[in-house]
């Protein structure tokens, strides 16, 4: 743990009325599996935000999934005063309440020439695309060799999005095709400066819990607080996969085991 994250840690537990925090679903809440549409939450994380919503300022998943994906897959449909900013913050979710604009024109022109893109490519067996309506992912985790068909498809998928005026947004094992202006920083960003808005000063701390490269952004956006005087917290969920995020974190835990476990000390004032 570095000394100013403890500091966070402390500034949280000190004051948590007033703490914004921001978890990252997949990898940090979710435990990583093959196919995405059987990722789950980690059974005590929706026990565990429940008990952090009502007592801390603010309280949100930021995520790369849609919103709804990622209240149903971690049964947050329950948490109240929950706030869910979904595809890098495209998307909010708050009380059941869905805002969402009209996916990019882009994402139909990238839609229709994805598939002759990836065979023209080569893309081995395994690669396949999730489709999530403002975005594209392909993702390569059951290619036999995972990395080597990542780094195959990388270049092909640049100058797609540059065709179709999409960002790329590397991940573990996933090149997702997105709309450009949002990040998870901006979206953490958002929160803290609407909690400072709503009560007339700062947040008491900041921490975000990220474990993929998506997640830098929110780092940087603890950092850019802390720099104006907020105390901050960057947790990495560990992962043998990505390992820049353990690089710039305060405090590295056990993927979402460990993550879940810290959830349950915030409030250890
Ligand atoms: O911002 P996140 O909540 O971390 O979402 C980012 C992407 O996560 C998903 O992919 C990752 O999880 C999958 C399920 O465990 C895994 O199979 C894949 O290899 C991981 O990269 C998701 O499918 C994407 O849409 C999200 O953008």
């Amino acid at each position: 743990m570095t000394a100013v994250g403890a500091d966070g840690l402390d500034a949280i537990r000190t004051d948590p009325s007033r703490a914004v925090l921001g978890f990252d679903f997949d990898g940090t809440l979710a435990p990583i599996v093959d196919d995405p549409a059987a990722a789950r939450a980690h059974p005590g994380a929706a026990p565990a935000l429940a008990r952090l919503a009502p007592r801390v300022g603010a309280l949100a998943i930021i995520t790369g999934r849609p919103a709804r994906v990622a209240v149903e897959y971690g049964g947050f449909e329950g948490v109240d005063g929950l706030v869910v900013l979904g595809q890098y913050g495209l998307e909010r979710w708050e009380s059941g309440m869905l805002t969402e604009p009209d996916p990019p024109p882009g994402i139909a022109e990238a839609r229709a020439k994805l598939p002759g893109v990836l065979e023209a490519a080569g893309a081995p067996p395994g690669t396949f695309v999730e489709d999530k309506a403002h975005a594209l992912v392909v993702h390569t985790r059951r290619c036999a060799e995972p990395q080597v068909a990542l780094d195959r498809l990388r270049s092909i998928i640049a100058a797609l999005a540059e065709r179709t005026g999409l960002a790329v947004e590397p991940g573990r094992y996933v090149l997702e095709l997105r709309p450009p202006g949002v990040d998870k920083g901006r979206a953490l960003r958002s929160l803290a400066d609407a909690f400072a808005e709503k009560r007339g000063a700062p947040p008491s701390a900041v921490l975000f819990a990220g474990d993929d490269l998506g997640d830098l952004a929110a780092f940087d956006a603890v950092d850019a607080l802390r720099a104006e005087g907020v105390p901050g917290v960057a947790v990495c969920s560990g992962s043998n996969e990505v390992t820049e995020l353990a690089d710039r974190a305060d405090l590295v835990v056990d993927g979402p085991d460990g993550v879940v476990e810290l959830l349950g000390t915030l409030l250890d004032g």
